[in-house]
């Protein structure tokens, strides 16, 4: 990121989430975010010169419309002194086209404006989606940012078209006639002003209502859009679960919320119509009764009556228009509130030049006594002087007493997905003893199950003390049982998050001082289970490599294992994978994460092998793949398969968020009971 989007302010801890800034924070939970007028500004300030010739459009249409019953008023007269209208009636028709044809295009400016405000609304939503911290995608539903984009944007649109832009010629019209009737009769004015102020008042009271509840109703729809997500996105396991039904329960439950508070939103805004619809009947009832009695006492002419009561339509007219534009801006400020809410989150890197800082000003003693201190496994065979060899160059990779927890807000989040999970295979009755989940290694059962979700808790370090080298150009492997922090070990290299305490080097350098696009240029990452993207096998090599030729993605291919997939289509490298890679096999679209991550040939390869079973040949093509992958480049592989990883040069032994072991496989056979174990269990010893 450029420097100029960094924040100087110092982070307490890297790892945990700073407190969300800007004027939409949460107030009251049930309420939301809560946006204010002056937040919707700035989208309009965008489009100053368009609506700056709005403006004048308006104020000539609000003239050619005001001039229109002050002409009647002269036709009146003329007519009743027996005078000759001359080009009067023309110019009447003439101001009447006039009038129209400059609402028409002021309407057209302003819906061009409404599409352009909502385009830009969405593009800042991306954009800074893209750059959130992962911990945000840990701690929120996928469904509802994708609902802030779709939805919520478009509530800017309709404030803008129906409310904001027909407020700003009416406004004009409603002043004209307001000064027009001052000057005809004050008295009959002041009577009518009395009247809408009453109703207005009534309207804006309802305004906050409205808003309040249409804030309610889009983070219905965000949930409504999560669910949505949930089922559809596992179709596969929903349908084989039988659980089809269930889920369209939940998911209508969710719409129903959603359709509850709508109708709450229309039955305060349908109030405003009988409002709106009293103030013109009582008008009009005032304006006739007591004007035809002035015109009967001689204190005001036909034609004045007459040029009024056109003017009160005038009055009322906008006035119906602003009271809809109530409605649809306090909706668009309920939206508004959701989208600044994700718009004010930090980007990952905005604080990094002050943690960069931090970090680069530890005093050395301090760096060097952190060192020094570091806690070595009592059974650790290598030191990682050793494995430096007698070059001493600092190793390509190096944890140094890492400690970390995930931030309060993604492990509450991962708990509520871990019981919701748990309460969908109780009410699908599903033998849940067999299923560990979280780090329940070792606990099994539906009490297993509950325990490994409260073991996710925010007091409970991940990682607790983990050091470690790579040296570059070397191969080494983490191993150990589910849960014990592996996967978290290279999301911290890769930075998604960065370490509680204790440091991460990358050749010697701090992580955390360098710039995160130089930092993972030098990574390759293949997650666990790394999803295929839709699209064709080019589109998916091309991810990380864009100008890639065809002849490169093919020998990647070829080097992973993966010649057969080109061979069995004419298409090639351009031939479809479906989606979610679904015309690809389990191993094959392994192989393809692989193959991309290579494409880039990033000096450092992090591996985090599938937990999913592969037969013989494809675990066979797997090994074959990662020794390819291995040739020249240093490479740190999760292994669940111990075959995998029997011939790297290291291999840590992982357990609860620590190294119970390092060495060789046959050093750790000898040292490490928990990988003997391992040994064992895969049939190697
Ligand atoms: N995004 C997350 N939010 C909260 N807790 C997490 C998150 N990811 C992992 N954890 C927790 O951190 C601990 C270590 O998980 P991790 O995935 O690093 O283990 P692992 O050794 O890679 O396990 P596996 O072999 O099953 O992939 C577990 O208790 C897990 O529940």
């Amino acid at each position: 990121m450029p420097s100029a989007d960094l924040d100087e302010a110092p982070a307490a801890t890297e790892a945990t989430p700073r407190p969300r800034r800007g004027r939409s924070r949460r107030g009251k939970a049930e309420e939301g975010p809560r946006a204010t007028f002056a937040q919707l500004l700035p989208y309009l300030f965008e489009h100053k010169r368009t609506l700056a010739v709005v403006i004048v459009l308006s104020i000539l249409s609000a003239g050619a419309s005001l001039v229109q019953p002050l002409l009647v008023g002269q036709v009146i007269t003329r007519v009743q002194a027996g005078l000759d209208l001359g080009l009067l009636i023309w110019a009447l028709v003439g101001f009447v086209i006039l009038a129209s044809l400059i609402s028409g295009w002021q309407h057209y400016l302003l819906q061009r404006t409404g599409t352009a405000v909502v385009y830009s609304s969405r593009r800042r939503l991306i954009a800074r989606i893209l750059h959130l911290p992962i911990s945000e995608f840990d701690a929120r539903r996928t469904g509802d940012l994708v609902s802030r984009v779709g939805s919520d944007t478009t509530l800017l649109y309709a404030a803008l078209t129906q409310g904001l832009a027909d407020s700003v010629g009416n406004a004009l019209l409603f002043v004209g006639a307001l000064v027009a009737m001052a000057i005809i009769d004050p008295l009959l004015l002041g009577i009518i002003v009395l009247v809408i102020g009453i109703s207005v008042l009534g309207v804006v009271t309802l305004s906050g209502r409205i808003r309040t509840a249409s804030t309610e109703q889009q983070e219905k729809v965000g949930v409504l859009a999560s669910g949505v997500e949930r089922a559809v996105g596992s179709i596969r396991t929903v349908r084989a679960s039988g659980a089809t039904q269930r889920e369209i329960d939940a998911v209508t439950t969710q719409a129903t919320d959603a359709y509850t508070v709508g109708v709450r939103i229309a039955k305060v805004s349908a109030l405003v119509v009988p409002i709106a619809g009293i103030a013109l009947q009582v008008s009009l009832l005032v304006v006739i009764g007591l004007g035809g009695f002035r015109v009967a006492t001689g204190a005001l002419s036909i034609a004045a009556l007459v040029t009024f009561i056109m003017f009160l339509f005038m009055l009322i007219a906008p006035l119906g228009s602003f009271f809809g534009a109530i409605t649809s801006v306090s909706q668009a400020l309920g939206a508004l509130g959701r989208i600044q809410e994700v718009l004010d989150l930090p980007t990952e890197s905005q604080d990094d030049a002050a943690t960069a800082a931090r970090v680069a000003a530890r005093p050395a003693a301090e760096a060097r006594a952190s060192a020094d201190q570091r806690t070595r496994p009592a059974d650790s065979l290598l030191d990682s002087a050793d494995l430096l060899g007698s070059a001493g160059l600092a190793p390509a990779i190096e944890f140094r007493d890492v400690r970390f927890r995930y931030p309060e807000n993604v492990v509450a989040a991962r708990r509520k997905a871990e019981s919701e999970a748990l309460a969908v295979l109780e009410s699908a009755h599903v033998d849940t003893s067999t299923i560990v989940l979280g780090d329940g290694a070792g606990d099994s059962g539906l009490d297993g199950l509950a325990d490994a979700a409260a073991s996710v808790s925010a007091d409970s370090d991940v990682l607790r003390g983990v050091s470690f080298s790579v040296p570059r150009g070397t191969r080494v492997a983490l191993v150990g049982p589910s849960g014990a922090g592996k996967s978290t070990t290279l999301a911290l290299i890769e930075r998604f998050y960065d370490p509680t305490d204790g440091a991460i080097l990358l050749d010697g350098t701090d992580v955390r001082t360098l710039d995160r696009d130089d930092l993972r240029a030098q990574l390759g990452y293949v997650e666990q289970d790394a999803p295929t993207l839709a699209g064709t096998i080019g589109d998916n090599l091309r991810l990380a490599s864009p100008e890639a030729t065809d002849a490169e993605c093919e020998a990647v291919l070829r080097a992973v294992n993966l010649g057969e997939v080109l061979d069995r289509n004419p298409l090639g490298v351009d031939a479809p994978v479906g989606e979610s890679g679904v015309m690809l096999s389990g191993g094959e679209r392994q192989r393809l994460a692989i193959a991309r991550a290579l494409l880039a040939a990033p000096p450092i390869l992090l591996l985090d092998e599938s937990t999913s079973s592969l037969d013989g040949l494809n675990e066979q093509r797997m090994r074959e793949a990662i020794d390819a992958v291995a040739a020249g480049r240093t490479l740190v592989v999760i292994a669940h398969r111990l075959s995998t990883v029997v011939d790297s040069d290291h291999i840590v032994v992982m357990e609860h968020g620590r190294v119970v072991g390092q060495g060789t496989h046959s050093e750790l056979v000898q040292t490490t009971p928990l990988y003997r174990d391992l040994a064992k269990h895969q049939l190697l010893v």
